[in-house]
C-alpha cells in the first residue's frame, strides 16, 4: 500500500529547503508527500527578503483536509514561524494523537540567521517538542535549548543529554553540520539510556542549502516506510551525504542539495 507522510513547514521559493525540499526528499522514498504550509518566505539561494504567515486557521484546515481523508504514516515539523502558528499544529497534534513526529525545531539557519520570533522559541519549547518522536536540532538550535555553549562532538553530547532530560522529548540528534570538522560531519543522538555518534564523511561544497529539512524529511519517509527509529535515522543521514555529494550548482549562494539522482528509464 502507498506510504504516505505529511510536511508542515514553510515555502522556499528558491526551492532548495522547506516544503519544497520535503516533497522530493518523500518522492525519492516512493512516499505520497501531502503538506500544509505554515508560511510562504521570498527566499534564494543567497538569502531570506520576505516571509508572510499563513493564518493559523488555514494551516488548521490544511491539517483537518489531511487527517478527514487519508490515513498518514509519519509527519515533521519544519519552520513554524511564530507563537500561533505553532500553538495550533501543537494543538491539533496532541488532539489527533499524531505520530511518529519528526521535529526540526527550525529557529536559526546554519548561518546563523534567525528565522522565527523569540516568543515562538517559548511555544516551540514547551508546545510542541514535548510531543515529538524526535527532535532534530542545528548546533545553533541546541545552544538555545541546552543554553549552553557548542563547539565540539563532546559539548553536542553533554548538550543533546540537557535537551533529552529537560524538555522530556524522547530522542533528542544534534546536528553536526555546523562543526568546523574538515572531514566529518558528526550528528549526536541521545534516547535517555544510549549516545551514538552517527559519523559521515564531510563532503567539501558550498550547496548546502536544505540539508537539515532533507534530513528530518528522511527520517519520517523511513519511518512512514516502518523502519525503527535509529534505522531511519541512520538511513536519513546516509541519504544527506550522497544528496550533497549530488548537489547542484545553482545560483549565486549556496546552492540545493541533490535529491534525486540520475534516472534511468
Ligand atoms: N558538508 C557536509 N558534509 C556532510 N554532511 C553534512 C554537511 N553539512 C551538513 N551535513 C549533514 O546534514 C545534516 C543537516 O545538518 P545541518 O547542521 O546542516 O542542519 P541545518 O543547519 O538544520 O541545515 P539547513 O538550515 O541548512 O537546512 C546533518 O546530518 C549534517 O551532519
Ligand atoms: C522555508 C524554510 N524552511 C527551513 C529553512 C531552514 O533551512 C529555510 N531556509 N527555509
Amino acid at each position: 500500500m502507498t506510504k504516505i507522510a505529511l510536511t508542515i513547514a514553510g515555502s522556499d521559493s528558491g526551492g532548495g529547503a522547506g516544503v519544497q525540499a520535503d516533497l522530493r526528499t518523500f518522492a525519492f522514498h516512493k512516499i505520497h508527500g501531502t503538506s500544509a504550509i505554515t508560511c510562504v518566505t521570498a527566499q534564494n539561494t543567497v538569502g531570506v527578503t520576505d516571509v508572510a504567515a499563513i493564518t493559523p486557521k488555514l494551516v488548521q484546515a490544511q491539517l483537518a483536509a489531511i487527517f478527514d481523508d487519508m490515513s498518514v504514516d509519519a509527519v515533521k515539523t519544519g519552520m513554524l514561524l511564530n507563537q500561533e502558528i505553532i500553538e495550533a499544529v501543537a494543538k491539533f497534534i496532541r488532539e489527533r494523537n499524531v505520530h511518529p513526529l519528526v521535529v526540526d525545531p527550525v529557529m536559526v539557519s546554519r548561518a546563523g540567521v534567525q528565522l522565527i520570533d523569540d516568543s515562538a522559541v517559548i511555544s516551540l519549547k514547551t508546545s510542541l517538542l514535548p510531543q515529538a518522536t524526535i527532535i532534530t536540532p542545528n548546533l545553533y538550535e541546541a545552544r538555545i535549548l541546552s543554553n549552553q555553549e557548542i563547539n565540539t562532538v563532546e559539548e553536542m553530547k553533554q548538550a543533546a543529554v540537557t535537551i533529552q532530560k529537560q524538555l522530556g522529548v524522547p530522542v533528542v540528534l544534534i546536528k553536526g553540520g555546523g562543526l568546523s570538522d574538515r572531514y566529518q560531519s558528526p550528528d549526536v543522538w541521545f534516547d535517555g539510556h544510549n549516545g551514538e555518534i552517527l559519523t559521515g564523511e564531510r563532503i567539501v561544497t558550498k550547496n548546502t542549502h536544505g540539508t537539515g529539512c532533507t534530513l528530518s524529511s528522511a527520517i519520517a519517509a523511513n519511518l512512514a516506510l516502518g523502519k525503527d527509529l535509529l534505522t531511519a535515522v541512520k538511513e536519513a543521514k546516509h541519504y544527506v551525504t550522497v544528496a550533497l555529494q549530488n548537489s547542484l550548482d545553482i545560483g549565486q549562494g549556496n546552492g540545493p542539495v541533490g535529491h534525486f539522482f540520475p534516472l534511468l528509464l
